[in-house]
């Protein structure tokens, strides 16, 4: 655990950067991410032709190269000002900087009850048109967990049960969660993904406060 504990420590890191810079920052790689997570549908419905894709691929190789002269050696982590204004931007739920995160936002209303309205492209497919049951799973630890730190008890995901009730369509979906009780380190939160008819997928969660630092604002929504 000591090797788990010093990685967490060395990227969970207070870089002092100004809001300014900050929002600098998400304007210019914000849309960066999108422009790539606009690629994977892309690459998946397609019908361009051997030149056309061969010419498209000339240009994300040169597009590769501009990017990869200059970039950091490790992961992003968790990045924050004196401000508590935390940045998780390679979280692979909701990061600003990750093509892959299928959440813009997470709101907390004032019950606790923490929601995100998402779209899942067909990217993330599992069964024929349905969600792939493991995106469900990504997107449910990301709330529940979320709901445990709203709550006033951010852990790390000890047990995650998961019932698919019946296949979650691709398109536009619902997830909320909420902490329904704590017990010492642990967090027991229990939440769901609906779509147009209704719940698809319900989970409980155990959160367990690590011995170790993590994210612990409470009082704001948290967008990309
Ligand atoms: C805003 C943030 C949202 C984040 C959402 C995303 C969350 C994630 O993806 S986290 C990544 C996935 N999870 C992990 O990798 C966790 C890996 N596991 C670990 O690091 C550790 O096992 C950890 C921290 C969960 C628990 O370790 P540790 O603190 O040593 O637990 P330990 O002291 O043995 O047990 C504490 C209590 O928890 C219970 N417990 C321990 N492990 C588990 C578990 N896996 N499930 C349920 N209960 C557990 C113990 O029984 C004990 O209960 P009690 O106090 O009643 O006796």
């Amino acid at each position: 655990m000591t090797d788990a504990l010093d990685a967490v420590a060395r990227l969970f890191v207070n870089d002092g950067l100004s809001e300014d810079e900050i929002a600098r920052q998400a304007a210019l790689y914000g849309p960066l991410a999108d422009d790539v997570r606009a690629l994977i549908p892309l690459a998946v419905q397609t019908r361009a032709g051997d030149d056309d894709v061969r010419q498209a691929r000339e240009h994300l190789a040169a597009a590769m190269e501009l990017l990869g002269r200059t970039k950091e050696d490790h992961p992003f982590g968790t990045r924050f000002n004196d401000n508590g204004n935390f940045r998780v931007w390679g979280n692979a739920v909701m990061g600003l900087r990750n093509a892959i995160a299928p959440l813009h936002r997470i709101n907390h209303d004032p019950d606790g009850r923490v929601w995100a309205d998402f779209h899942l492209h067909v990217g993330f497919e599992g069964p024929a048109g349905h969600t792939h049951g493991g995106v469900s799973a990504l997107v449910l630890d990301q709330l529940l967990g979320d709901a445990a730190r709203v709550g006033g008890s951010p852990g790390m995901t000890g047990t995650l049960t998961l019932r698919y009730r019946k296949p979650t369509p691709l398109g536009d979906l619902h997830g909320e969660a909420k902490l329904d009780r704590t017990e010492g380190r642990k967090a027991f939160v229990t939440g769901h993904i609906s779509g147009p008819h209704g719940i698809c997928v319900e989970a409980e969660g155990i959160f367990i406060k690590p011995h170790w630092p993590v994210e612990d604002g409470r009082d704001r929504n948290q967008t990309r």
